[in-house]
């Protein structure tokens, strides 16, 4: 294989809504809009931005469990959107996903071997032996005994259950999970066990992350590189390291300013995103994020800026912070970044801070 595992061009999702009888156009919600990026085997991409900005609807867009309404979805170079359902279905083995709720996304009326060796199923027969052999190294492979194969959902704890959700995805050997709030649901504690997890087995099986996550804490912790949404569009994608060190965007800079602080001498701000997050049925003109943003200049309320790419390799899309002119907006940007700031003083950029955006 050349070039990345997933590569995500344009993709556009406009979901149409309650169209009168005579309206001449439908409104739309406009979910996703030209969202492009790529993932590497053995990478983890996050996506990160508050409730609705469009994160789950990526999702569903990567595992065609919804059409674009315009862009592609490439893995190892080809389009999905071009597939047949028979060439569909041996992509979908390549790529899995693991749900937020643990408990609902699992039949409750079978036993966890059933749940796991199910998927393998779908595509081939089974003898009882097989089956058996094939749940006990599953099981094992996510840290439960193989005699847990004859429980059933309700015995298990929510950890438990999440790493039965996580066995399940691995049945077919993907090469890419699809992570939506995977750990949401869970204690803290369970949490880190199950994120060590995912990258124990990324380290071990070079399993592509895409996860999709509201939990900075758990972004930094987990990720390669994160790309930040606010209202259906990318703000600004950049290593983890960079990000957290220097946010360019002021979305991001006041997202990671507004994250509870788990150790109260690090560098974080208590300082909200003010303002409610406006509409995706007729969001604001210009950039989205202007009447909430502190910096915004008449421009902002005109032109929607473009995803400029900054020295340290990270894209953004700003007119004040990294106006389409310059590469050189991103040191300037984070010289006025108060977060950066107390961050940089800690934390100096790495050289080797050199992301693969495309
Ligand atoms: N089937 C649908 N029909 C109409 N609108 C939808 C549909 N699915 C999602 N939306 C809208 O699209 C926008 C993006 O939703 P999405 O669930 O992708 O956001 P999200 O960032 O995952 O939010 P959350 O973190 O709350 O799950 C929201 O305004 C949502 O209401």
């Amino acid at each position: 294989m050349s070039g990345p595992l997933l590569k995500v061009e344009n993709l556009t999702k406009h979901y149409p809504i309650g169209a009168g009888f005579l309206k001449k156009t439908t409104p739309v919600v406009r979910a996703v809009e030209d969202v492009s990026f790529s993932v590497e085997a053995g990478e983890t991409l996050c996506i990160v931005g508050e409730s609705g900005c469009g994160k789950s609807t990526v999702a569903r867009l990567l595992m065609r469990l919804v059409d674009p309404t315009g862009g592609r979805v490439m893995i190892d170079g080809t389009d999905i959107a071009g597939l047949k359902k028979h060439e569909l279905r041996a992509y979908r083995r390549l790529m899995q996903m693991v749900f937020q709720d643990p408990y609902s996304s699992l039949n409750p009326r079978l036993t966890a071997g059933q749940i796991i060796t199910e998927p393998v199923e779908n595509y081939e027969r089974l003898s009882r032996k097989q089956r058996e052999a094939l749940a006990a190294d599953l099981l094992h492979k996510v840290g439960m005994s193989p005699e847990m194969m004859h429980r059933l959902p309700s015995e298990l704890s929510g950890g438990q259950r999440q790493r039965l959700g996580i066995a399940r995805a691995l049945a077919l050997k993907p090469s890419i999970i699809i992570a939506d709030e995977a750990v949401s649901a869970l204690d803290v504690s369970v949490q880190a066990q199950i994120l060590n997890l995912l990258m124990d087995l990324q380290q071990q099986l070079r399993i592509a992350f895409v996860f999709i996550s509201h939990d900075l804490a758990v972004v930094e912790h987990l990720g390669h590189r994160v790309a930040v949404m606010y209202l259906g569009r990318i703000v600004e994608l950049a290593t983890c390291e960079a990000l957290f060190a220097k946010p360019v965007h002021p979305y991001t800079e006041a997202l990671i300013a507004a994250a509870p602080v788990p150790d109260p001498t690090g560098v974080r701000f208590e300082a909200p995103v003010a303002g409610e997050v406006p509409s995706p049925i007729n969001p604001p003109s210009g950039c989205t994020f202007h009447p909430r943003c502190p910096l915004a200049v008449e421009r902002c309320r005109i032109e929607v800026p473009p995803l400029v790419p900054m020295t340290d390799g990270r894209v953004v899309a700003c007119h004040v912070r990294a106006p389409a002119s310059g590469m050189q907006a991103q040191s300037a940007a984070a010289r006025d970044c108060p977060t950066a700031r107390l961050a940089r003083a800690n934390e100096p950029i790495r050289a080797s801070e050199k992301p693969n955006i495309s």
